[in-house]
């Protein structure tokens, strides 16, 4: 397979744009307050730059060339994309961007926080590892994986924003010695090869344009016998991309989660043989019997709530707690306290929601494909 052409990547500008869009803001406690204090026009060239790849692109007309339109801005896509999803996230969900897998009694923190340990421990990952965190967030499950093994965390990320806020994180709770962030493009990382002992992913790499493309990369910063553990997300077998309707599932999570292009389990597989991997692990853990599912969280099922600290935690995902957001930020917008683009940001938020809820209801996605590669011993060096 020819290997994807990378976007060019130009540090001053992200970080001149991060400085006039979010100026402060990435010094305030976070979430929702953050959303406010942003300048008017680079929000709104934002808003501009990221929907145009999904503005008048509904799921019937999509053609191969939008699609291939989109991976081949990439970066820029998940870069606006988080730009403008960010506090949203930080407001409804925590600083943990990912989902998890959910015991009987479990709050929803803890739940989350497991889930990473898992990965760490599927890894066999160890006390002062050097370790890269690839597409980190806001560092949410790189302070929970420093804390659990002791290994010494890179954290990548190329949204500028995302990266002061993970700094100031760390720094709050006194990890900064263990943990660290860096600015750059997963697709051609500035690190040189065979310089990790471990690379793990959380729901990150699916915003690559070829799985193929990032998994080879992690590989070759990879030492021989390094090990690669992903959660990634995936659509399953029984997607059919002819069924307008498992279309329009896919498109609505894509536009709605910042992701260029969604491919099914059986890619992933591929692109870690082709990578280089040896597969020790590959299983969907959304499969397990489990007594709640992944998404209960986003489906408002309060049922399904183990602990009375989680009632306001799952109020915000719920259906009506994004219907309250949705007049909130409109009745903001028109004021003129919320910068405009705002209300659809929260919209395309709240569809991807309904879409990521019947994904897992229909058995068509799974955020969670658990993968566990080996770098072999006897690997040759890749440049
Ligand atoms: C985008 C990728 C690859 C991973 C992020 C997974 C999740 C953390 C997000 C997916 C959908 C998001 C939504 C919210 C928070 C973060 C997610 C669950 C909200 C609950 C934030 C508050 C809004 O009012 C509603 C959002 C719905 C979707």
């Amino acid at each position: 397979m020819a290997p994807h052409a990378l976007e060019k990547e130009d540090f001053e500008r992200d970080a001149a744009f991060q400085k006039a869009l979010h100026g402060v803001s990435s010094q305030n406690e976070g979430g929702f307050r953050s959303m406010f204090s942003k300048d008017r026009k680079a929000h709104q060239a934002a808003v501009d730059e990221y929907f145009k790849h999904w503005d008048n692109k509904s799921a019937e007309i999509e053609t191969e060339e939008t699609r291939k339109e989109r991976r081949a801005e990439y970066a820029t896509l998940t870069r606006h994309y988080y730009n403008l999803a960010t506090d949203l996230y930080e407001y409804g969900w925590g600083q943990s961007f990912h989902f998890c897998r959910f015991a009987y009694g479990e709050s929803f923190h803890k739940a989350i926080a497991r889930h990473e340990h898992y990965l760490a421990h599927s890894m066999g990952m160890k006390e002062n590892m050097r370790v890269l965190d690839v597409g980190c967030g806001v560092g949410g499950p790189a302070r929970e994986i420093v804390k659990f093994t002791g290994a010494n965390v890179i954290g990548l990320n190329n949204n500028d924003y995302q990266i002061q806020r993970a700094t100031r994180y760390a720094q709050k709770e006194g990890l900064a010695d263990k943990l660290s962030f860096t600015k750059g493009d997963f697709m051609q990382m500035k690190f040189p090869s065979e310089s990790f002992d471990q690379v793990y992913a959380i729901e990150a790499t699916v915003h690559a344009p070829s799985l193929e493309g990032i998994y080879s990369e992690i590989y070759r910063v990879l030492k021989p016998g390094g090990v690669f553990g992903v959660y990634e997300w995936l659509m399953l077998d029984a997607y059919d991309n002819d069924n307008p309707h498992h279309r329009e599932i896919r498109l609505g999570i894509e536009e709605g989660d910042g992701i260029s292009n969604m491919e099914k389990v059986q890619v992933a597989l591929d692109a870690m043989k082709a990578a280089g991997f040896e597969l020790e692990v590959n299983e969907d853990l959304a499969q397990r019997p489990d007594p709640y599912p992944w998404y209960w969280p986003l489906a408002g099922d309060f049922s399904a709530m183990s602990s009375p600290m989680d009632f306001f935690t799952i109020a915000r995902m719920t259906k009506i707690g994004r219907g309250t957001v949705h007049r909130f930020v409109g009745a903001l917008e028109t004021i003129g306290l919320a910068p405009k683009g705002t209300q659809k940001t929260a919209d395309s938020l709240a569809k991807a929601a309904d879409c990521l809820v019947a994904g897992g209801k229909e058995k068509l996605f799974t955020p969670m494909y658990h993968m566990v590669g080996r770098k072999p011993l006897n690997a040759p060096i890749t440049a």
